[in-house]
């Protein structure tokens, strides 16, 4: 293969290595199953390659992302009428600093996100340190041109908007304390319109879109080995890549 085949090749430092962090983004609506499935990808390389290579994997959501609101942003917040779901709820410059920095093999510090009071908990921070493989959810992770180019791998939970409304109002009801009206009225009024404006068109972005989210046993053991197959030392060849539109044969 000659030099063509490098264009391809921007973000290697080197050949023989794919990117660390492997970066993977994970989109999709809201209760999709996007945390779900990351923690079942992270669960089976645990199992398999974490142990054989002593490496780690990250999830991050980009719920620690969402900026602070002002005063009145907050009143509107508490009666459910703030929009989360618009990319302007989000501090989409830290969240490109940060994955930069966790590129860059430095160590980040991530609030919590307390959705009961609607903002981080600096109490709350977990430390990251640079790890193999860093998957990073949430329902705009494709949104923003730069962040989107900057994920090894793009995945998309597709799951039936009614399964994710139900999951929705479970959740909201029992780990966020809100009253039934007041997240259907929310629902009805932001998030879905949000979704279908912001979030559904990013899918066209997805490397994988993964129907059902984590029920897909088939579609996450795809995925899982192939993230083991990009990553096991070869003797002979490597597979490189910078998106799995792009990946090449190394030249010999
Ligand atoms: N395949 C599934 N079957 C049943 N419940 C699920 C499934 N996937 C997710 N859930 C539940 O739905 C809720 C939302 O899932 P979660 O993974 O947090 O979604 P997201 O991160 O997309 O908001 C959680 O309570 C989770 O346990
Ligand atoms: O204070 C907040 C912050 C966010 N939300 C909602 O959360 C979802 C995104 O999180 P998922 O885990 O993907 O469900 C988004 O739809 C926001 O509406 C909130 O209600 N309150």
């Amino acid at each position: 293969m000659t030099s063509p085949a490098w264009g391809v090749l921007p973000k290697l430092n080197t050949l023989d290595k794919v990117p660390r962090p492997f970066l993977i983004g994970v989109a999709g609506g809201t209760a999709s199953g996007k945390s779900t499935v990351c923690s079942k990808i992270m669960e089976q390389l645990g199992q398999n390659f974490l142990l054989e290579n002593n490496s780690m994997v990250t999830i991050i959501s980009q719920d620690s992302f969402y900026r602070d609101l002002t005063q009145e942003e907050h009143k509107r917040a508490l009666k459910g009428l703030y929009n989360f779901d618009h990319p302007d709820a989000f501090d989409a410059d830290l969240m490109l600093t940060t994955l930069k920095d966790l590129i860059a093999g430095k160590r980040v510090e991530l609030p919590a996100y307390d959705y009961v009071l609607h903002k981080r908990s600096p109490s709350s921070c977990t430390i990251i340190n640079s790890s193999d493989v860093v998957l990073f959810e949430g329902i705009l992770v494709f949104y923003f041109p730069e962040i989107r180019d900057l994920f090894n791998m793009r995945l998309f939970v597709d799951t039936d908007p009614d399964i994710r409304l139900s999951r929705r109002v479970l959740k909201d009801i029992e780990e966020r304390g809100r009253e039934l009206d007041q997240i259907l009225n929310q629902y009805v009024q932001l998030v879905k319109p949000a979704f279908e404006e912001f979030c559904l068109p990013t899918k066209k972005y997805a490397d994988v879109i993964i129907p059902r989210g984590a029920d897909n046993v088939v579609a996450i053991d795809l995925i899982v080995q192939h993230i083991q197959e990009l990553m096991r030392p070869s003797k002979t060849s490597r597979r490189s890549r910078n998106n799995s539109d792009s990946i090449v044969e190394r030249p010999h």
